[in-house]
């Protein structure tokens, strides 16, 4: 038997799902064993990559038997345990230290701390012959106090520890701890609707915030860390080490693809930086509307008849995606695919190497079709390259760019023009992209055309559509 065998605990849901595809796309000789306490996910893996790559264990991981049962199925069914991913925890109890209820602390415990010690023990024997990889998903909360997150938070700096510990003892194998950032989840989701009751006014709100300026990480980011890190290990000098998903020193062990600045959000008291095109010397006109509703037929014809420059930022995406050598290719394969908005750092710098490159050789009218798809892209782009004239919407009905993707997706290759990817397209539409389109018209910045009808007719309502905004 060959590939590499992971046996990752946490893994239905938020970052674990994640974690769980990225590892099983990256090659067809991977094998998962997925931990969790119910089956309905793990049995969709199932599904989707074949019985003989994922075994499932349905258990609590605080049980001893759960990391027994992964243990022994790992080695029966693959042979081997090359790295485990310790992702389950739990936030609850968050309470002060002066009204804690001892016994919760005690179950969480349970699940963020002792059932890690647990998996280690048993894995151990068979990840020192592969000299595997242990890692472990901790927290920023390891190292900074959020109020009321006293359980949680030592805990996870009791993981560190742990994880320090087993580098040292164990000359064999490699262990490391990374924490995943602020990351779009349930967890989230509980702390903003339930935990955030105990907590002070001023860290509520820090996270509240987060979400509602679209700050939160989807969960592929840290998800693509940990697959990689599980699979191809990293460097001994950061062995043992507690880092962040996007700290510096990971870059050298797996050719990270996602290392923001470590700068904290911008204080509403610094003064604003102009966009690098500034007074006018660009125009830029948004082409947004839905999956297939014809926003590229109709930016090739204004290419040709009216000299705009097209820039699709889907068609970036696909170029850098197959690109020799591109850092950022299979992460931008996997937003593709599941119909998501690749994070804006990427897409942003594509499109503003783009527009320079095109301006220096006299371009001035940009068409950036499908694009903003999202409210930060959006907010950043006018802030850091150039404002928008305005946009150009098109709409369509669902079932008309349906049938236009489908027929599309017979001769295009596009790895999302199949009906699961459509619908998960769709909803990403509704749900991410229609907020930026809202945003727009609330400032008078929005032309809307309908393109249910032959493409020559819908060409001539968007040359109306132009003339409206003084563009001939
Ligand atoms: N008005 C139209 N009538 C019939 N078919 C059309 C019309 N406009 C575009 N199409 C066809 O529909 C498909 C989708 O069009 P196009 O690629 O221009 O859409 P899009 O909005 O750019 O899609 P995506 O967002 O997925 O890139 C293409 O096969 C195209 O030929
Ligand atoms: O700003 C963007 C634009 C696109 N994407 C991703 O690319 C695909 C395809 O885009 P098309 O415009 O249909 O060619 C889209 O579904 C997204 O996954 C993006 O992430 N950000």
């Amino acid at each position: 038997m060959s590939g590499h065998t992971t046996i990752l605990t946490g893994a239905s849901r938020g970052i674990g799902a994640a974690i769980a595809k990225i590892f099983l796309s990256k090659s067809d000789s991977n094998k998962l064993v997925g931990v969790a306490r119910s089956a309905s996910e793990l049995n969709k893996l199932v599904e989707e990559y074949g019985e003989d790559r994922v075994g499932v264990v349905i258990g609590d991981v605080s049980k001893k038997e759960t990391s027994v049962q992964a243990v022994e199925l790992a080695i029966e069914k693959f042979g081997s345990i090359d790295s485990i991913i310790l992702n389950a925890g739990v936030l609850s109890p968050v309470e002060h230290i002066a009204d804690a209820n001892v016994e919760k602390w005690i179950e969480l415990y349970q699940i963020n701390f002792f059932s890690v010690v647990e998996m280690i023990k048993q894995a151990l024997p068979h990840l020192k012959k592969t000299n595997g990889n242990i890692v472990a998903v901790s927290s920023g909360a390891s190292t900074s106090v959020y109020d009321a997150w006293g359980a949680y938070g030592t805990s996870k700096a009791a993981l560190n520890h742990l994880i320090k510990s087993v580098a040292t003892e164990e000359k064999d194998i490699n262990a490391i701890s990374i924490a995943p950032g602020v990351v779009n989840t349930s967890m989230q989701t509980d702390i903003r609707e339930t935990f955030g009751k105990n907590m002070d006014e001023d860290g509520l709100k820090k996270f509240i915030d987060l979400h509602k300026n679209d700050q939160l990480l989807p969960p592929e980011v840290p998800a693509t860390i940990y697959a990689n890190l599980a699979y191809k290990g990293w460097s001994k000098d950061i062995n043992g080490q507690y880092l962040r998903y996007n700290d510096e020193e990971l870059k050298d062990s797996i050719g990270a693809w996602y290392f923001k600045d470590k700068e904290e959000p911008k204080s509403a008291f610094e003064p604003k930086k102009s966009p690098a095109f500034a007074d006018n010397k660009i125009s830029v006109i948004f082409v947004l509307g839905g999956p297939g509703a014809g926003k590229g037929t109709q930016c090739a014809k204004l290419v040709n008849e009216q000299g705009f420059v097209h820039l699709s930022a889907g068609d970036l995406l696909r170029a850098e995606q197959q690109r020799p050598g591109s850092k950022y290719g299979e992460l931008i394969a996997l937003y593709i695919k599941e119909g998501t908005i690749v994070p804006q750092e990427i897409t942003i710098a594509l499109l503003e190497q783009a527009i320079k490159d095109k301006y220096s050789q006299g371009a001035v009218r940009f068409l950036v079709d499908g694009f903003p798809r999202k409210m930060d892209q959006a907010l950043t782009f006018e802030e850091q390259i150039a404002k928008s004239s305005f946009t150009l919407f098109f709409e369509c009905p669902e079932s008309v760019m349906l049938e236009r993707l489908l027929q599309r997706g017979k001769t295009s290759g596009r790895t999302d023009d199949n009906i699961e990817s459509i619908k998960k397209r769709f909803k990403t539409f509704i749900d991410t992209s229609m907020p930026v389109v809202d945003h727009f018209e609330k400032q008078g910045k929005v032309v809307k055309v309908s393109c249910d009808q032959p493409v020559d007719d819908v060409y001539t309502k968007v040359k109306e559509a132009l003339v409206s905004k003084g563009i001939n």
